[in-house]
């Protein structure tokens, strides 16, 4: 078997490579990773290169021991796949949900950790004892402490989902529409997402995997509605036609309903990096969401299909400012514009609602 031996430079949250060095290796689970002399000529190459702080080693999980040894040899850090994929997940967790699930998967790396630390202490001569009378052994009290952490962890992000639900439902009710914007890693989603929403709190990055979390924002649509897929593609990418088929394959998995496939929105982003841009497709939107051109056009495009697939209407209803159906409306559906005509004690509101809501709205106020 092959396993590859990568020098890494760690800075705060960005991952380098400075130097790949393939070695011939033995299977993992085997005691000794490297046949000796490789071993040997690998060590002294770490140790002679400047800049490397710690070792990726390509191999899915590394023992403790393993582990150990090896950060002993190089002097420096050391990671396998698993602990590299916790890393870049750690640096990139911003919601509470994020990081607690990064906890989660924390603990099973713990736990192994524990279990070589007993078996040491076990091997000196340490052999635990039971602890403060409670009938307990080390081991025990710290795998108990574990199990603790993880059922805290995972009531943690229970509660986190049902408070999830619950916006979710709430928006429902008030008929919010939703726009889901997505696409192949680094295609732009954060940037469109930010200059769509002018929500400054986004980080676009140049990085893979850089947003993990689904986020949720208030956007301005010229109606405040939507209902809708738009998937962005990164168009100026050499790859970007196989970007396309690996995200609509997820889309296919996911069994997305028909009704929002067919009502997709396909969106070109990047174009600024592109020298003359073809319209070759005409229900294409092709966009910079950088240079924030072709956003007005995208904004319209969204409002037509949602008013399409979900028959929600905009009407300008008359209300008397006498009763509740101002306030019903601002409660029941989405109020776009309120005109008032003050002498008359009248407003012409300007708003959003599906079917149901106005028969009820009718039913209502039918002697108002
Ligand atoms: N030139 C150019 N760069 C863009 C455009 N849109 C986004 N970018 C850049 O592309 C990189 C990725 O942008 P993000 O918005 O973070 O991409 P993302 O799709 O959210 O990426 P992940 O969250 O990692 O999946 C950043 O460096 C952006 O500045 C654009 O229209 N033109
Ligand atoms: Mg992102």
């Amino acid at each position: 078997m092959m396993a590859e031996a990568v020098g890494l430079v760690n800075t705060l949250d960005n991952w380098r490579v400075v130097d790949k060095i393939i070695m011939s290796t033995k299977t993992p689970e085997k005691k000794r990773i490297f046949g000796k002399g490789n071993f040997q000529s690998l060590t002294e190459k770490i140790r002679q290169t400047a800049g490397i702080t710690a070792v990726f080693m390509n191999v899915q999980r590394l023992s403790p021991l393993s582990e150990r040894e090896l950060e002993e040899a190089w002097g420096v850090k050391v990671f396998d796949r698993y602990s590299v994929v916790l890393h870049i997940f750690r640096c990139n967790a911003r919601t509470k949900e994020a990081k607690l699930q990064i906890s989660l998967a924390e603990i099973p790396l713990l736990r192994s950790r524990l279990k070589n630390e007993v078996a040491n202490l076990d091997q000196q001569g340490g052999r635990t004892r039971y602890i403060g009378g409670s009938g307990e052994t080390l081991l025990e009290v710290h795998q108990r402490l574990l199990k603790e952490r993880e059922m805290k962890i995972r009531s943690a992000l229970e509660k986190l989902r049902r408070k999830r639900h619950l916006l979710r439902s709430q928006r429902k009710h008030k008929e919010f529409p939703v726009v889901s914007v997505l696409g192949y890693t680094n295609c732009g989603k954060t940037t469109l997402i930010k200059a769509l929403t002018g929500d400054s709190g986004l980080q676009p990055k140049n990085q893979l995997f850089a947003t993990l979390d689904v986020t949720v924002h208030a956007g301005q649509l010229p109606s405040h509605m939507t209902d809708l897929l738009v998937h962005v593609r990164d168009i100026s990418h050499p790859e970007t036609v196989n970007q396309k088929m690996n995200v609509l394959n997820v889309l296919k998995n996911l069994q997305i309903p028909d009704r929002l496939m067919s009502s997709m929105i396909e969106v070109h982003n990047k174009i600024d990096l592109i020298d003359s841009y073809q319209f070759t497709e005409p229900s294409v939107l092709p966009i910079s969401a950088l240079e924030e051109r072709g956003l007005d056009e995208l904004k319209k495009a969204v409002e037509e299909e949602i008013l399409n697939s979900t028959g929600k209407h905009i009407l300008d209803l008359k209300v008397d400012l006498s009763t509740p159906q101002l306030s019903w409306l601002y409660k029941e559906a989405t109020v776009q514009d309120v005109q008032v005509n003050a002498d008359e004690g009248s407003a012409v509101v300007k708003v959003i609602m599906s079917t149901a809501a106005y028969g009820r709205y009718k039913k209502l106020f039918a002697g108002w």
